[in-house]
């Protein structure tokens, strides 16, 4: 089975082919690939299939020729992924599956349109974030309250006064079960200065991992919720790199760096 690697900001993807949808893409599999040590190692696994193949997203085949079937490291499905639908668009342009100028992906997380931005970044438009209202994480004894925001999938977007740097995100943050039944993804930042936050993520599924597309998103929210703003332009810088999240009345964009870095034959099988 034929594979990529690729990563934005540092969020870190395995890229498995598959047109016609013809792999059947276990749980156990899945987790196989992502181990650091075991398999190949990632944040997660972006299958590409033709959107015509997949009964889920079969009202978004019209517009997206193709799906981003989005796992996390530990096998889970998730809905969307923002630094991974960026990965996934540079892979279909330089595999001459899409132009750069836009094009839409089909996700869990409804249709997103991506352009290649003229310095190579890429911008996804993620759409209208939905703030739901407070719930609290908590780190090491500490509690932050925090703001949860759906961008198709849960966060919980913490501004926090102690340096994001010093929190031990070596273990789960804990969290209301009864309001995230299905977890959480937990983001702790720092207010740093005009629309500029320090973050970290702790992702549902995968752990720590270095940057959080869908996470920037909501972190922008949660900081522009400080300030009583609802739009403008945010930097949310994380541990892999530099996000830029714009917010306008009607939608979001997720911009930054989508890489590819390596391709090979995959000889893990079920
Ligand atoms: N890293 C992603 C989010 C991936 C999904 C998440 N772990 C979940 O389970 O919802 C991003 O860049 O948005």
């Amino acid at each position: 089975m034929r594979f990529l690697k690729g990563h934005g900001t540092e969020n870190d993807f395995v890229i498995l082919p598959d047109a016609d949808g013809e792999l059947d893409l276990s749980a156990s599999l899945v987790a196989r690939i992502c181990d650091r040590r075991a398999g190949i190692g990632a944040d997660g696994v972006l299958r590409v299939v033709r959107s015509e193949h997949v009964a889920e997203v079969a009202e978004q085949a019209a517009e997206a020729e193709w799906f981003m079937d989005y796992r996390n490291a530990d096998g889970s499905v998730a809905e969307m992924c923002g630094n991974g639908v960026r990965v996934f668009a540079r892979y279909l342009v330089e595999a001459g599956l899409a132009k750069p100028d836009e094009f839409a992906v089909a996700t869990r997380g409804g249709l997103k349109r991506l352009r290649v931005e003229p310095d190579g970044d890429i911008t996804v438009d993620m759409g209208r974030p939905r703030v739901l209202g407070e719930s609290v994480a908590s780190v090491g004894g500490h509690e932050y309250p925090g703001l949860r925001v759906d961008m198709g999938n849960p966060h919980l977007a913490c501004a926090i006064g102690d340096p994001v740097v010093q929190l031990d995100l070596t273990r789960q943050p804990a969290f209301d079960p009864g309001v995230y039944p299905q977890g959480v993804n937990i983001e702790l930042f720092n207010a740093v200065g005009p629309r500029r936050a320090l973050m970290r993520v702790f992702e549902r599924g995968s752990g720590e991992t270095r940057s959080c597309g869908t996470g920037a998103v909501a972190t922008a929210v949660a900081a522009a919720h400080l300030t009583g703003e609802t739009t403008g332009t945010w930097t949310v810088e994380v541990p892999g790199g530099t996000l830029t999240v714009v917010l306008d009345a009607d939608t979001s964009y997720l911009s930054g760096p989508a890489v590819l870095v390596a391709s090979g034959d995959l000889l893990l099988a079920e």
